[in-house]
C-alpha cells in the first residue's frame, strides 16, 4: 500500500537536514584542519618592508654621496654592534648604504632600536627583515644593483649556543645560505665581505692563531657554525664565482656593545653591587682573550671592501675564478679576564665582587691570539687601541647612555 504524502514529505525533509548537518560537519573539518590563518607575527612581518615611502627610504640611503664610483652596500646586522659602526663609517665616507636588521631579542631591543636611530640620523635606512626571507632579499637586489654586501647578521654568543642551538643554524647556516643565492643570482654580483669568528681555532694550541693553521676543532655549536660559513663560502665562490671574503673578529668590543658580552655584563654587575664571575681554566690557570676594540675592526672592514675584488659569474653562472680570502683581525696582545676586571674597577671607581670558578663546559675556549699579518699586509690593518684605552671609551659611552639623565636607566 502507498504511504501517505506527508510521510514521504517528511523523510525528504529529513534527508536533507541530515545532508546539510554532515556536509557543515565536513567542511568544518576541513577547515579546521588545512586552513591556517597567518599569524599575527607572519603578518605583521609582512607588514614591516614594501610600499611606495618604504622603497623611497631605501633607493635614497642607497644612493652614494658621489655617483662617480661610489660604492653601494647591503650590510646585514646593521643594528648590530659591529653592523651599526661599519654602516656609520661607510656612510661617513659617502657609500650608499642598506641596513637590514630583524631586530630579534636575543638582547634588549631598545639597544637595537637606538643604534638603528643613529644610523637614521646617520641617512642610513635600517629595513627591518629577515636574511631568511628571500622575498625581501630579491626586492631590495630589485631596487638597487648592490656592489657590496656587508654580512654582518648572525646569532653571536658562544654560551647561548647551549641553549637555543637552532637559532645558529638559522642565522648562521641557513640565513647565510641564503643571502649568498640572492647574490648568485644578482647582475651585477656584487662582492661579499662577511663576520667569520676566531672562534674557528677552537681548541688549535699553536700561538698566535694564524690563518693557516687548523680550525677544524671547533669547540662550540657557534664556532661549528662559523666554521660551516667558512666551508659554504668556498662552495659559492667555486661554483658561481662569487668574490668573497671572511673576517675573523676576536672578542670585539666598545661603545654600543653587546650585553651578552663579558666586558659589558661586568660592567652592569660591578655598578650594581652584583657579583662578578670569573672562569679559570685547569690548575687555576688564568683565561685570556684578544679584546679587540670596535673602531680598529671598522678599519679591518672597510679595507676587507676596499681591496675586494669584483665577482665574475652574473645570472647564477660563473664566468672565472674569483677572489676568496680569510683575515684575522684582532689585537695581537691576549689579556687575562681578570685584567678586563680590574681595569674595569678602576675606571668605575668601584670595587668589583669577584667570584673566581673553574670553566665550565660551555663551549668556551682557554685563550684566543691572533696574528694579524696577513691583514697587515694585503689590508694595511693595524691595530691601535690598547684594553685600557678601548674600555675608557666603554665606560664613558655606558655611564652616559644607562645614567638616569640619559637614554635609558638599566640594561
Ligand atoms: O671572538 C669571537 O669570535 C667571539 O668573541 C666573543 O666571545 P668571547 O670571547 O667568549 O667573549 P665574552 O663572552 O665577552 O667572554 C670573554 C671572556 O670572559 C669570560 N667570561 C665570560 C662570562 C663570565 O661570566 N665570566 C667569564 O670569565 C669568557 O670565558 C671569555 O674568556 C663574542 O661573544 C662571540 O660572539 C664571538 O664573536
Amino acid at each position: 500500500m502507498d504511504k501517505p504524502f506527508y510521510v514521504h514529505r517528511f523523510r525528504y525533509h529529513f534527508s536533507i537536514t541530515k545532508l546539510l548537518f554532515w556536509s557543515l560537519l565536513f567542511l568544518s573539518l576541513i577547515y579546521f584542519f588545512f586552513y591556517h590563518p597567518p599569524s599575527s607575527s607572519d603578518s605583521s612581518r609582512r607588514r614591516l618592508w614594501g610600499g611606495a615611502d618604504w622603497e623611497y627610504r631605501v633607493l635614497h640611503s642607497a644612493r652614494p654621496r658621489s655617483r662617480a664610483g661610489g660604492r653601494v652596500v647591503l650590510v646585514t646586522g646593521a643594528a648590530g654592534f659591529i653592523g651599526t659602526h661599519v654602516s656609520a663609517a661607510l656612510r661617513r665616507r659617502g657609500d650608499g648604504v642598506v641596513g637590514l636588521d630583524n631586530f630579534n631579542d636575543y638582547y634588549d631591543t631598545s639597544l637595537k632600536r637606538g643604534r638603528a636611530s643613529l644610523l637614521e640620523r646617520a641617512g642610513v635606512f635600517v629595513v627591518e627583515g629577515d636574511i631568511n626571507d628571500s622575498l625581501l632579499l630579491k626586492k631590495l637586489f630589485g631596487l638597487v644593483k648592490f656592489s657590496h654586501v656587508m654580512h654582518l647578521a648572525a646569532q653571536a654568543g658562544v654560551r647561548y649556543a647551549m641553549k637555543n642551538p637552532s637559532s645558529y643554524v638559522n642565522s648562521n647556516v641557513a640565513g647565510f645560505v641564503n643571502v649568498l643565492e640572492v647574490c648568485k643570482f644578482a647582475n651585477p654580483q656584487p662582492a661579499i665581505i662577511w663576520a667569520s669568528s676566531s672562534s674557528v681555532y677552537g681548541l688549535n694550541t699553536k700561538i698566535p692563531f694564524s690563518e693557516k693553521d687548523r680550525t677544524d676543532q671547533p669547540s662550540s655549536l657557534y664556532a661549528a657554525t662559523k666554521k660551516a660559513g667558512e666551508e659554504i663560502a668556498h662552495t659559492y665562490n667555486h661554483i658561481y664565482g662569487l668574490s668573497i671574503t671572511g673576517l675573523r673578529f676576536f672578542t670585539v668590543y666598545g661603545p654600543w656593545g653587546r650585553p651578552d658580552m663579558a666586558y659589558f655584563s661586568f660592567t652592569r654587575n660591578i655598578l650594581k653591587r652584583k657579583n662578578v664571575v670569573i672562569f679559570e681554566g685547569p690548575d687555576h690557570s688564568t683565561v685570556a682573550r684578544d679584546f679587540t676594540y670596535i673602531d680598529d675592526i671598522v678599519k679591518g672592514c672597510l679595507a676587507a671592501l676596499d681591496t675586494a675584488k669584483k665577482s665574475t659569474g652574473s645570472g647564477g653562472k660563473k664566468r672565472g675564478p674569483a677572489q676568496l680570502r680569510v683575515f684575522n683581525l684582532g689585537n695581537t696582545t691576549p689579556e687575562p679576564v681578570g685584567k678586563l676586571v680590574s681595569t674595569l674597577e678602576r675606571l668605575l671607581k668601584v670595587k668589583a665582587k669577584k667570584i673566581v670558578l673553574p670553566m665550565p663546559a660551555n663551549g668556551d675556549v682557554l685563550f684566543t691570539h691572533a696574528n694579524v699579518s696577513l691583514a697587515q699586509r694585503e689590508l694595511g690593518y693595524k691595530p691601535k687601541t690598547d684594553l685600557q684605552a678601548g674600555l675608557k671609551k666603554f665606560v664613558r659611552w655606558y655611564l652616559d647612555y644607562y645614567s638616569p639623565s640619559g637614554k635609558k636607566s638599566a640594561v
